[in-house]
């Protein structure tokens, strides 16, 4: 595919910086190279430069790189400038770049657009490319590497030509059904093959939530009666005072929500509003607020303050929960049985029992997420499609006539391969490149 402009951005972050890179794609990527180094540079190699304006004056001294096409990231001729990061040295060489006819300035995402127009991405790769990009834990790391590098893509691909071959025998079926030389044996073998992948669909969506739980985090809620201490509990964990603690009642109102890195994992610890019937209006909010976050936490931390009575705390249905003693440095010699109605103790004040509960985190975290090496949908585009298509070949299963049931199963493949972007996508690209920086 050729664009007619070539497009110009900084593709490093944030200035000022050791070194910035600016990355130039398209047809005018040679002409800018010479024009700005003085002459071409080798390609995949890096030249040390100067780079000029066109009036001749000095921009910087940097590093060019030029990768031709079509082997280039972007499938069109790149070229990297790596030069001083300083903000003016850059604002200049872009001034420079973007001087010359037919180079702007790139919109967000835009080289990868280029890459997955040219083929040399698809749609489930670029969408891992953007999480890789945003990847902050280690799982989310690794998780968006394996898919940006094909895996999952190749699982959609393999069952799409699954999906082709078993229309092809139904087919061959139609057209030589009275010729008796295909037998019957092989449409046995292909509605088997359809029952075994209508099931492993349904057990790769199944895997949607472990997935989100890398990507999105392990969601926790920390909940209790009012001065349970629960705010105390929660600036321990993420070792500042981003809740106000104070010895009133109600002091807590909206959610607060820090994230943590357990075991390479990201976990998303909530701060609530103490649960209690009377309460005035504003903290009253903050009360429904809580129980409305806590119906669809991965786990609840219910909190409970041992030097008092327990209150009644009625938990969502199924919720899964850890109990946990607060204030155990209070607790008096005589009354330490007490510590045995809990999952464990802690006292927000001298430290102790937190670090068991950081390792019970981790643990239940590790437990509800995927593992490294699993292949699960990362979207919910995956997922509409996926039950989509999981649909058809059911229809398919449960039908009778084999030219509706080879259509079905044509329906279901155009499901798999809108997801990898292999059929018409049009509609979807400005979303799933607006995830992206400039410079990508
Ligand atoms: N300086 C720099 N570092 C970078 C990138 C970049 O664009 N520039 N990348 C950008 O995201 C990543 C590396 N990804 C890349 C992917 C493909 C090609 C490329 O030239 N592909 C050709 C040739 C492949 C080959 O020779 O093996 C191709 O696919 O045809 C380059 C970088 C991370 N580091
Ligand atoms: N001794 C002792 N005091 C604690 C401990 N944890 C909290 N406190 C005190 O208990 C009071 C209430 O603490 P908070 O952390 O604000 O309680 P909360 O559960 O967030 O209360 P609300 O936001 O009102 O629902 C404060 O005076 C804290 O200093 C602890 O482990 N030991
Ligand atoms: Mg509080």
């Amino acid at each position: 595919m050729r664009f007619s402009d070539s497009i110009v951005a900084l593709s490093s972050g944030k200035l000022p910086a050791g070194v910035a890179v600016v990355r130039l794609s398209g047809s005018r990527t040679r002409f800018a190279v010479e024009t700005i180094a003085g002459k071409s540079a080798p390609e995949r190699t890096a030249s040390l430069r100067k780079l000029r304006q066109t009036d001749g004056s000095l921009i910087d001294t940097g590093l060019v790189i030029f990768f031709a096409g079509p082997t280039s990231f972007t499938g069109e001729d790149v070229a990297e400038f790596q030069v001083h990061g300083g903000k003016a040295v850059v604002a200049a060489l872009l001034q420079a770049l973007t001087a010359i006819e037919g180079i702007r300035h790139a919109e967000p995402g835009e080289f990868t657009r280029r890459a997955f127009l040219n083929g040399k991405l698809d749609l489930v790769e670029t969408e891992a490319l953007a999480d890789l990009i945003n990847a902050e834990t280690e799982s989310q790391r690794r998780f968006a590497l394996l898919n940006a590098g094909g895996a999952q893509s190749e699982l959609y691909e393999g069952w799409r030509r699954q999906l082709i071959h078993a229309r092809a025998m139904i087919e061959a079926e139609i057209d030589f059904a009275d010729e008796d030389d295909i037998p019957g044996s092989v449409l046995e073998a292909v509605w088997s093959g359809m029952r075994k992948l209508s099931s492993d669909i349904a057990t790769h969506i199944d895997g949607f939530h472990a997935g989100e739980i890398i990507r999105e985090g392990f969601d926790v809620v920390i909940l209790g009666a009012p001065n349970a201490g629960k705010s105390s509990l929660f600036n321990a964990l993420a070792k500042r005072e981003a809740a106000i603690v104070s010895d009133e009642p109600g002091t807590t109102r909206d959610l607060i929500e820090v994230a943590l890195d357990l075991h390479g994992l990201k976990v998303r610890l909530t701060d609530t509003a103490g649960l209690r019937e009377q309460a005035g209006t504003v903290e009253g909010i903050g009360i429904k607020r809580a129980k409305e976050r806590a119906e669809s936490a991965d786990l609840i931390v219910l909190l409970q303050d041992m030097t008092i009575a327990p209150p009644d705390i009625e938990l969502p249905e199924g919720a899964r929960a850890l109990r946990i003693g607060t204030k155990v440095d209070l607790l008096a010699e005589e009354e330490q049985g007490k510590e045995a109605e809990f999952d464990l103790v802690v006292s927000g004040r001298t430290g102790q029992g937190l670090d068991k509960l950081l390792e019970r985190l981790g643990e239940l975290a590790e437990r509800a997420a995927a593992s490294a090496g699993d292949l699960l949908p990362t979207r919910l585009r995956h997922m509409e499609l996926l039950n989509e298509g999981k649909a058809f070949i059911e229809r398919a299963l449960s039908g009778t006539d084999l030219e509706l049931q080879a259509e079905d199963l044509r329906l279901a493949g155009e499901r798999l391969g809108r997801i990898v972007g292999a059929v018409d996508v049009e509609d979807l690209l400005d979303v799933i490149f607006s995830q992206f920086c400039i410079g990508k």
